[in-house]
């Protein structure tokens, strides 16, 4: 019987397997950053342990971060303590940072595809739950907790179950207006956020197979936030276009013993899958959240469900989850009044996102009541973006290009959305409290994001193109 893409990977990563143990399982990347990081290195400092592949190990400096004026030093006191330490952990065991003011610095799931560290096939780690996002090169990567960020520190492997293998295939063609971050927030709305459980699940289908690199990585950025343990896409000739001359990429007679190789990365016909789910790409419309979890979306000419129309489960938290964000059920968003647009994360910052926004805002002006925050997800988006002009069309419009980092996508740097204030993201995860203190969030594609920015509301961004 054929393989599943998962199996392959995983089988020739296998160091150790026992019946009724987890594998041990060899990991190729390892990257860190200064959240999940310092305990880390600690457990290291007390069992008197080197690092043990420094150079698999890369470290980037993304959560803390202040996106305006990166030179200056950090204000808030915790932040700059976490950043400090990363610096300091990484020069004293001999791991390669790229921190603040390194031209390679950004959101850790930005710069590992963009310098080529990401490639298919590799077993992948960082203590960060959307690693996921590598898997759009056909990787089987996840996110990991801070004692087995030790681990592989430790010993470049890590202990894993065998996950579960889902195929979700989204056939046909996605229509004007709809794009990948659509649909993944229509997937999750269909499974919800719990529906991919111990599953890794594979991507397929024509309407994948069409997407960009860019756009493959949100897709599988998300993955997560239908619960499953990562997201991959087999790798074809878009994946090895995207690679060739990448900085850390293999070159030169590496690179066609590579791809020789990386050809073999698909599931074979005859694989089994635990689960197979299909989609049509023509049923998906923009997509837009009005809850507290990334499953909780409509299409944005729909409404919010009534709350008869729910299982008795689910009414508690549903009326909860509205009370928060003070919306009303059966009431449509399309119209609701916006306060800020965020967009960036490691879901929607790549210089793709950048372009379809700055496309769109051409020659338009920005509402005056809204705060437009755009965060490029690292250096080298922020100096391609000014090498294409994009800053001077989002100054022309209203807004400035900030710097790179994690920003509003979580409260845990200056870049924090007010209470009581909506803000229409393109990143991640809508929870209560996420973009700062009874924040509230609407979830959405960098387009819809920006014809928020413009409009000042909700906005159905096909009325504009
Ligand atoms: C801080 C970090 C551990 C966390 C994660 O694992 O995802 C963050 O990146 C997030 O998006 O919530
Ligand atoms: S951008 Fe957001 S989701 Fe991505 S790593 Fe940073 S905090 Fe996590």
């Amino acid at each position: 019987m054929g393989k599943t893409l998962v199996d392959k990977i995983w089988d020739a990563h296998v160091v150790v397997s026992k019946p009724g143990f987890p594998d041990v399982l060899y990991i190729n990347t390892h990257f860190i950053h200064e959240v999940t990081s310092p305990q880390a290195f600690d457990g290291l400092r007390r069992r008197g342990l080197p690092v043990y592949r420094t150079a698999k190990t890369h470290a980037t400096a993304d959560h803390n971060v202040p996106t305006v004026d990166q030179h200056l030093p950090i204000k808030e006191a915790l932040s700059r303590h976490q950043v400090e330490m990363l610096s300091s952990n990484t020069a004293e065991f001999g791991v390669e940072l790229y921190g603040l003011g390194h031209p390679y610095q950004g959101i850790v799931h930005v710069i590992g595809p963009e310098l080529g560290i990401t490639l298919p096939g590799m077993t992948i780690v960082c203590g960060d739950s959307h690693t996921s996002t590598h898997g759009a090169f056909g990787a089987i990567a996840f996110g990991i907790g801070t004692s087995e960020v030790e681990e592989v520190l430790a010993t470049q492997c890590i202990l894993q179950y065998r996950p579960k293998r889902m195929k979700i295939e989204i056939n046909g063609q996605l229509k004007k207006g709809v794009v990948s971050k659509d649909i993944i927030l229509y997937i999750i709305s269909q499974i919800s956020a719990a529906g991919g459980t111990g599953y890794f699940v594979e991507f397929a289908g024509e309407a994948i197979r069409s997407l960009s690199m860019e756009a493959r990585m949100t897709i599988c950025n998300m993955s997560i936030e239908m619960g499953a343990r990562g997201g991959l896409i087999a790798p074809d000739d878009t994946t090895f276009d995207y690679l060739k001359g990448r900085e850390f990429a293999p070159k030169g007679a590496d690179w066609d013993k590579a791809l020789a190789y990386w050809k073999t990365l698909y599931s074979d016909a005859d694989a089994q899958f635990d689960k197979v789910l299909t989609f049509d790409a023509a049923s998906i419309e923009p997509m837009i959240t009005y809850g507290t979890n990334p499953g909780m979306g409509i299409g944005i000419t729909q409404h919010i469900p009534a709350v008869e129309a729910l299982d008795e489960k689910e009414k508690t938290s549903f009326r909860k989850s509205l009370e928060y964000m003070d919306l009303q059920p059966g009431t449509g968003l399309l119209g609701k009044k916006v306060d800020y647009v965020f967009i960036g994360s490691c879901t929607n910052s790549r210089i793709e996102d950048l372009r379809m926004v700055a496309e769109f805002v051409k020659g338009k002006k920005k509402a005056d009541d809204v705060t437009v925050w755009i965060v490029p997800g690292s250096k080298q988006v922020e100096a391609q973006a000014k090498a294409e002009g994009i800053h001077e069309i989002f100054e022309a419009a209203g807004f400035h290009l900030r710097e790179p980092g994690c920003s509003a996508c979580l409260g845990m740097n200056e870049d924090k959305i007010p209470a009581g204030m909506y803000c229409v993201s393109t990143s991640n995860r809508n929870f209560e409290g996420r973009q700062g203190p009874n924040a509230r969030t609407f979830l959405a594609s960098p387009l819809t994001a920006a014809a928020a920015a413009i409009t000042g509301k909700v906005t159905d961004v096909r009325e504009w193109l």
